[in-house]
């Protein structure tokens, strides 16, 4: 029997409506429409892209066998891809009634349910979700995060033709990646105004989802993300476990990223460690992972005095040392002491932020500020000071550096610890006790007459000091 296209798809639609489950019906085939039939070959329309992998990806077999059965013989199957642009009256079936029935198919601009939708003509307006005290210009950059500044530089400088596509950011908590990906948003959206920039966090994401879900809206939804040019993808650690998040994710990925749309992503672990799908960690692999690790000394007292000079607040260079050295592993933390001394100062009228008030707050953040100071510890700070190796110092070297740099951490040793005579000459390459007491009286000597020791004594002593939370 000679059948037209629209009478085919029907036939199609009610077999596939007994194989899937009816929310995969109504969000995946209702919006198909079936546009002709020629020599066994249906062609059909689907809305976008995304839907037309999504179905090769999942339903392919399905689509082929209600073809080939409602055919009576094997049949091949098109597609067209026409994104629905306006509101269109188009008859299609019902799954449950079996009939033909009037169904609208709706304009991006009218999704219901969409968290992001602005009303309006043409392209979606897309808030952006940025927060604009997060910049270049207030990142302070250093060796720990030089690779991971710079590239989000990179992206942020040219988008569209990255070659760091994606751009994943990761590393431990409080080190600067959220920080960096707003940073993006901000720069792009000065540069490049007409750029539709989001923000979102992947728990976020996953929300939108299940909400288009219960709402019969995803494919709606996943049409919408695709207006957006560069996507920040916040924590995509909270892609675990979330194997239909994974899904859809996966597709907005290859759609994006084939219009050459740039995606940026943090994660608290590299990718490699990220417990998702294969298919889709590979594609994370294929633009440029950069780290972010804990920052040395002078950088942590870098971001510190500049938040503080950002919330106008005057932070002596001693204050944030001591702050500095006891928190090595989390910049929010560093912040969450300021702010916490500048709230402490208001109430009791207190006029200058300083060392005391510093370890009053602290005791709420670290547990123990009062570290033992070790011989290791010592002579680690002084080969430092002096830019030599600990082993050299506890070498035979007879050079005058290297001499003078060996008494002095004996000398702080004696002075620091509880450590003997005896055992300090062990700690020091095994010498006797009597040239303990010989370097130990020359940097006496030296402390009243020499300006060098003087001054890397006070350095070293200083440093001890804070190190042990006795300011
Ligand atoms: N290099 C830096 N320069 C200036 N501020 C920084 C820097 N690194 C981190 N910060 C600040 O530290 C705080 C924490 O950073 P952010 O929220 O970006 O951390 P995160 O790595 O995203 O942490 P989490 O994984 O816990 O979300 C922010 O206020 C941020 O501005």
């Amino acid at each position: 029997m000679n059948q037209d296209h629209d009478m085919l798809w029907n036939k199609c639609l009610l077999t596939i409506g007994e194989t899937v489950s009816g929310q995969a019906f109504d969000t995946w085939f209702a919006p198909i429409r079936p546009v002709s039939l020629v020599d066994n070959e249906l062609t059909i329309q689907v809305p976008h892209r995304l839907f037309y992998e999504w179905l090769e990806e999942h339903y392919v077999e399905v689509l082929k066998n209600s073809l080939n059965a409602a055919l009576g013989t094997p049949g091949r199957l098109q597609y067209r891809i026409n994104p629905v642009k306006t509101k269109v009256r188009t008859p299609s079936l019902s799954r449950r009634q079996g009939q033909l029935t009037e169904q609208v198919q709706l304009t991006q601009a009218k999704m219901p349910g969409n968290p992001f939708v602005i009303a309006g003509v043409g392209r979606p307006r897309i808030p952006s979700n940025l927060d604009d005290k997060y910049t270049f210009t207030n990142f302070v950059e250093g060796d720990c995060n030089s690779l991971a500044r710079n590239a989000a530089k990179a992206v942020a400088d040219n988008p569209t033709q990255t070659a760091f596509n994606p751009l994943v950011i990761h590393g431990c908590s409080g080190l600067g990646k959220t920080h960096l990906l707003h940073a993006i948003g901000n720069y792009v959206n000065e540069k490049y105004p007409d750029k539709a920039v989001l923000f979102v966090g992947a728990d976020t994401f996953t929300q939108h989802l299940v909400d288009s879900i219960a709402t019969n809206s995803t494919n709606e939804l996943l049409s919408w993300y695709q207006n957006v040019d560069i996507l920040l993808v916040d924590d995509i650690q909270q892609l675990v476990n979330r194997k239909k998040t994974q899904d859809i994710f996966f597709n907005l990925f290859n759609v994006l990223r084939q219009n050459n749309k740039a995606i940026i992503m943090t994660c608290d672990r590299p990718i490699i460690e990220l417990d998702i799908e294969e298919r889709l960690r590979s594609r994370f692999q294929w633009g440029l992972s950069a780290d972010l690790s804990e920052p040395a000394l002078e950088t942590r007292m870098a971001i510190l005095t500049c938040k503080a000079m950002n919330n106008n607040v005057e932070l002596p260079t001693e204050v944030a040392e001591f702050i500095c050295f006891h928190i090595q592993h989390n910049i929010r933390q560093l912040e969450g002491i300021l702010n916490t001394m500048v709230m402490k100062r208001g109430i009791t009228g207190q006029e200058k932020l300083d060392i005391p008030l510093a370890k009053d707050v602290m005791r709420s953040f670290v547990s123990d500020i009062h570290r033992e100071v070790t011989p290791e510890i010592i002579q680690k700070a002084v080969a430092e000071h002096f830019d030599l190796d600990v082993e050299k110092i506890k070498s035979t070297t007879r050079r005058r550096q290297v001499v003078l740099a060996r008494q002095i951490s004996m000398f702080l040793v004696k002075q620091h610890t509880n450590n003997s005579l005896k055992n300090i000459g062990k700690l020091f390459g095994g010498r006797d006790h009597s040239t303990v007491i010989y370097s130990l009286k020359t940097v006496e000597d030296l402390m009243d007459t020499n300006d060098e020791v003087k001054r890397a004594l006070a350095e070293l002593d200083r440093k001890i000091r804070i190190g042990k939370g006795e300011w």
